[in-house]
């Protein structure tokens, strides 16, 4: 049994759309809550785990920097150990938002992380805590995830494409969506893989391709939904933000196919289908 952290978030639900579960909330397991994570182990005694659980708001984070921190690394310290202590396969999902954005060059996950706001901080001390508890694990970053529910970009520019006739976009942040079922899919395939083969964990990258612009995804959105929004295309500067994000999101996913098998999806895919479930 795979017993996953965060039900609500995008990517539990899709985790539990796929069969994994128990899918825990918030008032089950409060990351908040010292004891409760060791707690929701010992109760359900699950052969693997996966935190699809974060405090994910980037720019409240900035102001919040004691709860992201606590959510985000002093909770997972305690899953990891208590994972680890017990030998439980651990699949932790962690962001693109540890590295600094410098550079055109796809982050390897040797790369040295060098985060740029709390979000990514705390994202990053909770992956150094997950390492030091040395129990199997894997930590998969990805990036922009996107589905038909909860928060995200693909639902904003669809509520903004049908409310306005034109919209600015930053077009010198590049990455990729990554729609969680996608992710889900990977998570359980490694949770799987992580049972038969401990020595299979590390870190790695899962995102989605082709490469592409939050503008470039605004115009595949408003295309795909035939909504009759323009972008244009603007720099991060005239869109401030609490949060300072890295311009330089692309990941550099070969480990993840060497090592795991695992390909990486085609976005554009992903996007009609969460289009057509909106
Ligand atoms: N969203 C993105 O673009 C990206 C996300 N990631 C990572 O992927 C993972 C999943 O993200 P995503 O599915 O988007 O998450 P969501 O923001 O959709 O959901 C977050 C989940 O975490 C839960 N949570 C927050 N605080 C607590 C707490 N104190 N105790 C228990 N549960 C809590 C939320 O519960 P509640 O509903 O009660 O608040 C919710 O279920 C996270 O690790 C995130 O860092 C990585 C790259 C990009
Ligand atoms: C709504 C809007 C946003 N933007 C920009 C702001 C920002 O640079 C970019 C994306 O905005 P968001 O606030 O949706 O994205 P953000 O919350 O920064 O998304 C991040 O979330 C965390 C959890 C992660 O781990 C990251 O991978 C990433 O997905 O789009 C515009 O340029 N125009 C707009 O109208």
């Amino acid at each position: 049994m795979i017993l996953v952290f965060g039900q609500s978030g995008q990517i539990a639900i899709e985790l539990a759309l796929l069969g994994a579960g128990p899918c825990l909330s918030r008032a089950q397991a409060d990351f908040e809550n010292p004891g409760a994570l060791a707690a929701a182990i010992a109760a359900h005694r699950p052969d693997a785990v996966i935190n699809a659980a974060a405090y994910t708001a980037v720019d409240r984070a900035e102001e919040d920097e004691a709860r992201a921190f606590q959510v985000n690394a002093c909770a997972v310290e305690e899953l990891a150990q208590t994972c680890a202590e017990a030998g439980i396969p651990l699949v932790h999902i962690s962001t693109d938002y540890v590295f600094d954005g410098s550079g055109t060059t796809p982050w390897r996950v040797t790369d040295l992380t060098n985060p740029q706001n709390v979000y990514g901080r705390s994202k990053l001390a909770g992956e150094n805590a997950v390492r030091a508890a040395g129990g199997p694990h894997a930590i998969l970053r990805t990036s922009w995830v996107v589905s038909a529910h909860g928060n995200n970009f693909v639902k904003t520019m669809v509520r903004l494409g049908a409310e306005r006739e034109t919209l600015s976009v930053v077009a010198d942040q590049i990455g990729a969506p990554t729609c969680a079922r996608d992710i889900a899919a990977a998570c359980l395939d490694i949770a799987q893989q992580l049972r038969m083969d401990p020595s299979k964990s590390g870190t790695y990258h899962y995102q989605a391709r082709p490469f592409a612009s939050w503008a470039d995804v605004a115009r595949a959105v408003f295309e795909q939904a035939d909504l009759r929004c323009s972008v244009a295309d603007i720099p991060s500067a005239q869109y401030p933000t609490p949060a300072t994000r890295p311009l330089n999101s692309r990941l550099d996913c070969s480990a993840t196919k060497h090592h795991l098998g695992i390909e990486m999806p085609d976005w554009r895919a992903g996007l009609k289908a969460i289009l057509q479930e909106l």
